[in-house]
C-alpha cells in the first residue's frame, strides 16, 4: 500500500510539475540541517527545491549544494505580501513563478539563540496556504498560544500541517495544549500520545523514536485507507543506525518532498518514515549499523525507494 502513495514522474514531467518545495531551514548554529533536509526533498522527487537561509550565508549553501535554489531569508520574506490575500496572507508568487506546493520550516533553527527570528519564520510559513511541515527548532518556536491558534486555524480552513517531534519536542507540544499525563505515560502509549497531539493541534503528528507513530486529526481519517478505526499508524521498521544527529532533518525534507508532489500529509508522513527507515537499513547493510551517518541515509534513499516501488 505504501508504494502506491509514492509519486512517480509522468513521461511529460518537467521540474515545476514535479513540485516546488521551499525549505526555511538552518541557522548560524546549525547550518548543516538545512542541506540534509533540502537534499532529502530532492531525493524524494521534488522537482524544484528552494532553500531560505540566514542572510549572508547564501554563497556557502549554494556551493555546498549547487542544485538547490538558495535565497537569503530577507529576500524570501520580502516576497510575501503583507495584505491582499486575506488575513492569513499568501506568498507573493510572481506571475512567471509556479506555485509553491509545500513548505518545510524549522530544521536547524536555533530556537534558543535566535528565538524571535525562529518564531517569526514559523508563523510566516504557517500563514501560507500550502501544506506546511514544522520540524526541529521550529517546533520549539511554535509552542505558544499564537502558534497553536495558527495551526488550528489552518485545520479549520482545510490546510494540512505536519509536526515531526522527537520525544522531547512532543513533550513541549503536549505542554502547550495542556495534555495531561506524565512523560512515562506518554512513553507507555505513544500511539495514544500521537493521536491526542494530532487532535489537539489539528495537525498530522509524526512522533519519532525507535518506533514512529503517525496520527492524523479526525478530518484525515480517510487518509489511511484500510487502517484501523483510529487514524494512527505505527511504523516499526528501521533500527539504531538512525540514532544519530541529523537523521530527523533528513526525514523532514523527505516528507516535505512528498507533499510538494501532491501526496496528502498523513500518507506523506507515513510513507516518508517507511522509506527513511528502509534507507537506514540499506545504509547499515552497505556499511555497519555503527557507522551510518545521515549522509549515508541520503545516499541509500534511491535504493530504498526502488525496493519499495518494485515490491
Ligand atoms: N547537522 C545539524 O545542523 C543538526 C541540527 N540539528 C538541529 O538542532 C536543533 C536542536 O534540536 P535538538 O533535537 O538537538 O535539541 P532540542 O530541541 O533542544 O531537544 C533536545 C532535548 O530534548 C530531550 N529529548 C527527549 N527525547 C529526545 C529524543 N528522542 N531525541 C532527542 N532529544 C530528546 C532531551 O532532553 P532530556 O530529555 O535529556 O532532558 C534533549 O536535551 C534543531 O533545529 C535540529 O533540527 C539536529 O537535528 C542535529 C543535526
Ligand atoms: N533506535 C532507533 N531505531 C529506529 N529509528 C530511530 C532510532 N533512534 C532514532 N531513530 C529515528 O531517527 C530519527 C531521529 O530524529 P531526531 O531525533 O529528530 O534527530 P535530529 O534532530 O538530530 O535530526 C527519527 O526519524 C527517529 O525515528
Amino acid at each position: 500500500m505504501v508504494a502506491s502513495w509514492l509519486p512517480v514522474p509522468a513521461r511529460d514531467a518537467h521540474k515545476y510539475r514535479r513540485g516546488r518545495a521551499l525549505l526555511v531551514a538552518g541557522s548560524r548554529a546549525y547550518p548543516g540541517a538545512a542541506v540534509l533536509a533540502a537534499r532529502a526533498a530532492q531525493r524524494m522527487g521534488a522537482g524544484y527545491v528552494e532553500l531560505a537561509v540566514p542572510d549572508g550565508l547564501e554563497a556557502s549553501f549554494a556551493v555546498a549544494a549547487p542544485s538547490l535554489v538558495v535565497r537569503g531569508r530577507h529576500d524570501w520574506q520580502s516576497r510575501w505580501r503583507a495584505d491582499g490575500a486575506g488575513p492569513a496572507g499568501a506568498p507573493a508568487n510572481d506571475v512567471e513563478e509556479p506555485p509553491l506546493r509545500a513548505i518545510c520550516v524549522g530544521p536547524g533553527f536555533d530556537a534558543q539563540g535566535d528565538a524571535d527570528e525562529s518564531r517569526s519564520l514559523v508563523l510566516q510559513a504557517l500563514s501560507c496556504p500550502v501544506p506546511v511541515l514544522v520540524d526541529g527548532g521550529g517546533l520549539t518556536a511554535l509552542c505558544d498560544a499564537e502558534g497553536l491558534r495558527l495551526v488550528r486555524r489552518r485545520f479549520e480552513r482545510g490546510l494540512d500541517t505536519v509536526l515531526t517531534p522527537h520525544a522531547g519536542e512532543a513533550a513541549r507540544l503536549a505542554a502547550c495544549v495542556g495534555l495531561e499525563g506524565s512523560a512515562a505515560e506518554a512513553e507507555d502509549a505513544p500511539d495514544r500520545r500521537a493521536l491526542d497531539l494530532a487532535r489537539a493541534w489539528g495537525a498530522v503528528v509524526c512522533l519519532k523514536g525507535p518506533d514512529t507513530y503517525v496520527a492524523a486529526p479526525a478530518r484525515s481519517q480517510e487518509a489511511f485507507p484500510g487502517a484501523s478505526a483510529l487514524p494512527v499508524r505505527a511504523m516499526r521498521w528501521g533500527g539504531p543506525e538512525l540514532a544519530k544527529a541529523g537523521t530527523g532533518d533528513v526525514l523532514a525534507g523527505m516528507i516535505a518532498g512528498l507533499m510538494a508532489q501532491g501526496t496528502p500529509a498523513s500518507r506523506a508522513a507515513f510513507a516518508g518514515a517507511c522509506v527513511h527507515a528502509l534507507a537506514g537499513s540499506e545504509a547499515a547493510r552497505r556499511g555497519s549499523v555503527v557507522s551510518v551517518i545521515p549522509e549515508d541515509v541520503l545516499d541509500a534513499l534511491p535504493a530504498a525507494l526502488n525496493a519499495l516501488l518494485m515490491s
